[in-house]
């Protein structure tokens, strides 16, 4: 098993705010990992600054080996996309999407890599492979979907390219529990193979034995390994 993400003193923020706190953290191949939390304690923010889009950071990332995390003080959002290209997949908070475009035009849109473009076809099929549901929509524009198929479609994105960091903020947010729940088996039932998943949420009860950890986050540290009894309020 070998690292795929390794976080060194990372800390990281918006202007005076400093919301990551001198942060170390591992993942490996192969691995799934939870991250749990009370609002603004600092998740987000941790996606964030591996995929360089906070404020500013400082600390080692290293993602595969290569160093993606930069001393920075402006500029958010300036490297993205070589990090992106190194191998990470960002699947944001919330239905970031184009209500106009069809479902079959959003996941080509997440197909940006020259291989992923050549392959979309079988990527498309793996992603209606894992959402169903999107199967008989690929023609209908997602501003018509539920909240749950839009989830689909802004996850299944970014599972059109191959990461080796998948990096997804809540995927249950805003869903009912039961589809919140389909939403998230989904996610957990991708054949990871040699790449990683970090994932936010809120709802622990979601992640608990169908992921390998789950860390708790506190006023932008971490917490260490966290179960069900990881008390949410007094972490
Ligand atoms: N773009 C931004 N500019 C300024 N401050 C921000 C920004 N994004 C987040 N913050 C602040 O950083 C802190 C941590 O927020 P963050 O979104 O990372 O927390 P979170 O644990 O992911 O919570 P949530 O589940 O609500 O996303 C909060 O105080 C928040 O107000």
């Amino acid at each position: 098993m070998s690292d795929i993400l390794v976080i060194d003193g990372l800390s990281a923020g918006y202007g005076p705010l400093r919301v990551i706190h001198d942060l170390d953290l591992v993942i490996r191949s192969g691995e799934r990992v939870g991250i749990v939390g009370l609002n603004g304690h600092g998740k987000t923010t941790l996606l964030y600054a591996i995929a360089g889009l906070t404020g500013w950071q400082r600390g080692s990332i290293l993602l595969n080996g290569e160093e993606i995390g930069r001393t920075r003080s402006q500029g958010a959002g300036r490297y993205t996309h070589q990090i992106v290209r190194k191998g990470l997949a960002i699947m944001p908070q919330g239905d970031e999407i184009f209500n106009g475009l069809t479902v079959e035009e959003h996941l080509d849109s997440g197909a940006f890599t020259r291989e992923a473009w050549r392959d979309r076809k079988a990527r498309k099929e793996r992603v209606l492979d894992l959402f169903p549901p999107l199967r008989k929509l690929t023609r209908t524009a997602v501003g018509r979907l539920s909240g749950g198929e839009r989830r689909m479609v802004s996850i299944g994105r970014g599972l059109m390219t191959d990461a080796k960091l998948y990096l997804v903020d809540e995927p249950s947010l805003g869903l009912a529990p039961k589809i919140g729940q389909s939403v998230m088996e989904a996610l957990l039932a991708l054949d990871l193979k040699d790449s990683a998943m970090f994932i936010a949420e809120q709802n622990v009860a979601l992640l608990e034995g169908r992921v390998d950890r789950v860390i708790g986050m506190h006023a932008g540290k971490l917490k260490g390994e966290a179960s069900s009894s990881f008390n949410l309020t007094k972490a």
